[in-house]
């Protein structure tokens, strides 16, 4: 009798957990995506970054091939397992949608087969593109075509780039590798940045570091005040591909020489005249802009070795146009005023009722995009961009994230407001935060690991351990606010929304 109650105890704990992991199974998998099976993609290549000269050791740092000084079983335990959650997290059928080929109206950059050619190889491709305008004319295969080109050609209406795609690696090489042929500032931004070209007409949006990784941005500093860092560029980059997003363009972190790779190649007298030797022997420049652009915030190379961000550059605006939105959930820009959204109780309704809110998913791919900068600490979304060939029917740029990552302790709750007033989310997206919530695929684990790839990460890790424990906080706080709203809302249909247009 004990034997056999025994036996049926333990049946009934095995079921139990059966049931319950197929419960869970269903409710991250299978809930409202269909299960798609495609073929699996190889597993990323482990990183092939290097230095392009061979030739950089700074004093302090680890170089190259000294293996990291610190328990180096642990370590390298830790990254592993991190890297495999990663590789899970990225197999994971919320990852992998069905995919179909994108058609020709909703890609950005039209490809056109030669029409002299084409009969000759079908191979043969000319792009209208800025190269064309050069007098460059690309007749090569498009896997011939340089990482950046092929990238820009990549950028559909849903996402900048496709999940796995074979692109990214060896553009996140060029950014990081390929020689500097030229640096000028670029106009019109608020902070210092350079536009970067290499020699295969590639360019990079390039911001310097401001910022050591684990200084707090000053408490008496407001939002508006805050310095850009060049780890969060990274960093945004990163996680908004966790996240599943793909709307930032990738960004890689690069130690770049200030005297062979700015100084001595620049063409911008203006920002030639703003480098100075200091008096500890590196070689500093500030530039012209609107802020922190002076002696007293130069930045400086150790001795000439500056650590930047390069971001891959959209196509021009001039090809391809971009539309501004005004966020509705944008911020005073005042140290008195409160924004409307601030006081007014009712001010979500208000917001959907105007175009483009009122339709499609507009409101809540604004949401991801508040989502991702809660998550980061960013408060300085002023403005967003689209393209405007796709009209309001696409997703929105999440460019500009210099502000992020400014503070590890403490979270700031208005950032979520609009999720707060509105509870409304992508389906899509609640289905894959709550995947990363799960220890399996630990935001904090899946992101460190993703960060470890960078070329900067030898230098030191892109975000500290305090920075990632708040990623995971923060993600706690999304997923609360979200099951409130569920509460509130009675019915999960009014909250979470499926992806139709
Ligand atoms: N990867 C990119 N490719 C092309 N253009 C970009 C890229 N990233 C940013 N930009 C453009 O450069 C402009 C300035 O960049 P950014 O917003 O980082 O500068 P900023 O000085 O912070 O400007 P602001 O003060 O207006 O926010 C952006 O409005 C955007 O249109
Ligand atoms: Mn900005």
């Amino acid at each position: 009798m004990r034997w056999r109650s025994r036996t049926i105890g333990l049946s009934l704990a095995f079921f139990s957990l059966a049931f319950f992991s197929f419960f869970l199974y269903l409710l991250l998998a299978l809930d409202s995506l269909p299960d798609y099976q495609r073929p699996r993609d190889p597993p990323l290549s482990p990183r092939t970054l290097s230095d392009p000269h061979g030739d950089y050791t700074p004093v302090g740092v680890r170089g190259l091939a000294e293996p990291p000084t610190q328990e180096p079983v642990t370590v390298f335990r830790a990254e592993e397992s991190g890297l495999l959650k990663l590789e899970a997290l990225f197999d994971h059928p919320l990852y992998n949608g069905p995919e179909s080929p994108i058609p020709e109206e909703d890609r950005l950059l039209k490809q056109k087969p030669n029409t002299k050619t084409s009969e000759k190889s079908s191979s043969t491709w000319s792009v209208a593109s800025q190269e064309a305008d050069k007098g460059v004319q690309w007749t090569s295969s498009v896997d011939r075509l340089p990482p950046w080109r092929r990238f820009q050609l990549g950028i559909s209406r849903w996402q900048l780039y496709s999940h796995r795609d074979p692109v990214t690696e060896p553009l996140a090489q060029q950014l990081a590798t390929h020689r500097i042929v030229s640096a000028v500032q670029k106009s019109g931004g608020t902070q210092l940045k350079l536009v970067m070209s290499f020699s295969n007409y590639g360019e990079a949006l390039f911001k310097p570091m401001k910022q050591e990784r684990d200084e707090e941005t000053n408490y008496n500093l407001y939002y508006f005040s805050d310095f850009e860092r060049h780890n969060a560029e990274v960093a945004a980059f990163h996680l908004d591909r966790v996240l599943g997003y793909r709307r930032v363009p990738p960004v890689v972190g690069r130690l770049v020489d200030v005297v062979s790779e700015i100084k001595d190649i620049t063409t911008d007298l203006k920002l030639a005249q703003t480098f100075f030797t200091s008096p500890v022997g590196s070689v500093c420049f500030y530039g012209k802009c609107s802020y922190y652009c002076s002696t007293e915030h130069a930045v400086c190379g150790r001795p000439r070795l500056l650590e930047a961000s390069l971001a891959a550059m959209l196509p021009d605006v001039s090809l391809e146009a971009r539309r501004s939105w005004r966020s509705p959930w944008r911020r005073s820009y005042s140290r008195s005023k409160l924004a409307r959204w601030e006081s007014e109780p009712d001010y979500c309704s208000k917001v959907t009722k105007k175009p483009p809110y009122n339709k499609g998913t507009r409101l809540v791919d604004f949401m991801d995009m508040v989502i991702l900068d809660f998550l980061m600490g960013n408060m300085d979304r002023h403005h967003y961009e689209t393209f405007e060939k796709f009209g309001n029917n696409t997703f929105l740029l999440h460019l500009d994230n210099g502000r992020a990552f400014g503070r590890h302790s403490r979270d700031e709750p208005s950032i979520l407001a609009p999720l707060l007033q509105c509870c409304r989310i992508h389906r899509s997206t609640w289905l894959r935060l709550q995947l990363l919530s799960l220890p399996r695929y630990r935001l904090s684990d899946v992101m460190r690991a993703s960060l470890s790839r960078d070329p900067l990460h030898i230098v030191a890790p892109l975000l500290s351990e305090l920075h990632l424990a708040a990623l995971d906080r923060r993600l706690k706080t999304v997923l609360e606010t979200v099951s409130r709203c569920l509460e509130r809302r009675g019915g999960a249909d009014e909250v979470i929304k499926n992806e139709v247009i």
